[in-house]
C-alpha cells in the first residue's frame, strides 16, 4: 500500500444551486503525512473530499493523485485503485454481523484480479478482518451485529472496514466525535501506523487539540477555499485563521 507522491486538489470549485461550497481550492497531501482538514461549518470540508473519491462531481477544477486524473473516475473505480474513507452517517451493514461487515469491505474494494481469486481469497480475506478486530479491540464482538454496537464501536467498525482496504490515501470524517477515550486511542493508533506505511491520511476535525496530537499538516478551507495550509503551529498562530474560525464558525454554523 505503500504509495510516493502526492494528492493533489487543485482549483476545484462546485456549487450546489445557489450555494458555492467550493471556490478554487487547492491543496496538496504527501504520502507518509496526516493532514488535517479543519474549518468553520460550511467551510466546504466534506464537499472536497467527496469530490476526491468521485461521490460529488466539480464544476471546474482537477484532483490527481501521483499525477494521474481522478475526475472521471466512479466512486468504485477510484475506491479500486486505493482511496478510501470513513462517511460521517458511517453507512454500516446493520443487518450484518461485525466480521461480515469487515468482509463485505474488502470484497467491495477488491481490484478485479483479486475479485476473480474469491473463493481463494476467503482465508487471507478472514485473516486480514481477524487481525484488524484485533487492533481495533473488537475481536470478541465479531459475531455480534452490527446494529447492535455502542455509536463509538459503530465508528470502530467503519475504521476497520476502510483499513480492510489497505488504503493508499484514507480519509477519516469527524473520527473524534461522539467517541470515548478507547476508540480515540485506536484512531490515533491507527493512523500512525497507515502513516509509517507511507499512506496518505486526510482528517477532517473539528477537534484543534485532535488534530494538533495526530496532524503534520492543516489545511484551514473557509468558504470553499483553503485559506492557509501549513504545520498545525502555523495555522493555528495565523491571527486570520483565528478570527475565522471563532467568528467564522458562529456565522457560517
Ligand atoms: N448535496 C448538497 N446539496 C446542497 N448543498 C450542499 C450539498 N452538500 C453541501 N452543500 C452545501 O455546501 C456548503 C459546504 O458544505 P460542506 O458540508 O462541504 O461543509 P463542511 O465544511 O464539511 O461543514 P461541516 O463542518 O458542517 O460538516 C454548505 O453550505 C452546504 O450546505
Amino acid at each position: 500500500m505503500t504509495t510516493g507522491g502526492t494528492l493533489d486538489v487543485l482549483d476545484v470549485s462546485k456549487s450546489f444551486g445557489g450555494v458555492q461550497a467550493l471556490d478554487g481550492c487547492t491543496f496538496s497531501m504527501r504520502g507518509g503525512g496526516v493532514t488535517g482538514l479543519i474549518g468553520p461549518n460550511g467551510a466546504g470540508k466534506s464537499t472536497v473530499v467527496n469530490v476526491v473519491t468521485g461521490f460529488v462531481q466539480a464544476d471546474r477544477g482537477t484532483v490527481r493523485l501521483g499525477g494521474h486524473g481522478l475526475h472521471s473516475l466512479s466512486p468504485l473505480e477510484i475506491a479500486r485503485i486505493g482511496v478510501g474513507r470513513t462517511f460521517q452517517d458511517l453507512r454500516l451493514f446493520d443487518g450484518m454481523t461485525v466480521l461480515e461487515n469487515l468482509l463485505v469491505a474488502r470484497e467491495a474494494s477488491a481490484p478485479v484480479a483479486r475479485r476473480g481469486r474469491r473463493r481463494s481469497a476467503r482465508g487471507p480475506g478472514l485473516d486480514a478482518a481477524t487481525a484488524v478486530l484485533d487492533r481495533l479491540g473488537l475481536s470478541d464482538g465479531a459475531d455480534r451485529w452490527v446494529r447492535e454496537l455502542s455509536y463509538a464501536e459503530r465508528k470502530l467498525v467503519s475504521l476497520g472496514r476502510v483499513l480492510m482496504t489497505e488504503p493508499r490515501v484514507v480519509f477519516l470524517d469527524e473520527p473524534s466525535s461522539g467517541v470515548d477515550l478507547n476508540a480515540l486511542d485506536h484512531f490515533g493508533n491507527e493512523i500512525r501506523t497507515l502513516r509509517e506505511r507511507g499512506a496518505m491520511v486526510g482528517v477532517i476535525e473539528h477537534n484543534v487539540e485532535v488534530i494538533r496530537m495526530w496532524c503534520d499538516d492543516v489545511v484551514f478551507m473557509t468558504r470553499g477555499q483553503v485559506l492557509r495550509q501549513g504545520s498545525p503551529g502555523e495555522v493555528f498562530a495565523d491571527p486570520t485563521v483565528l478570527s475565522e474560525y471563532v467568528g467564522g464558525g458562529a456565522a457560517h454554523a
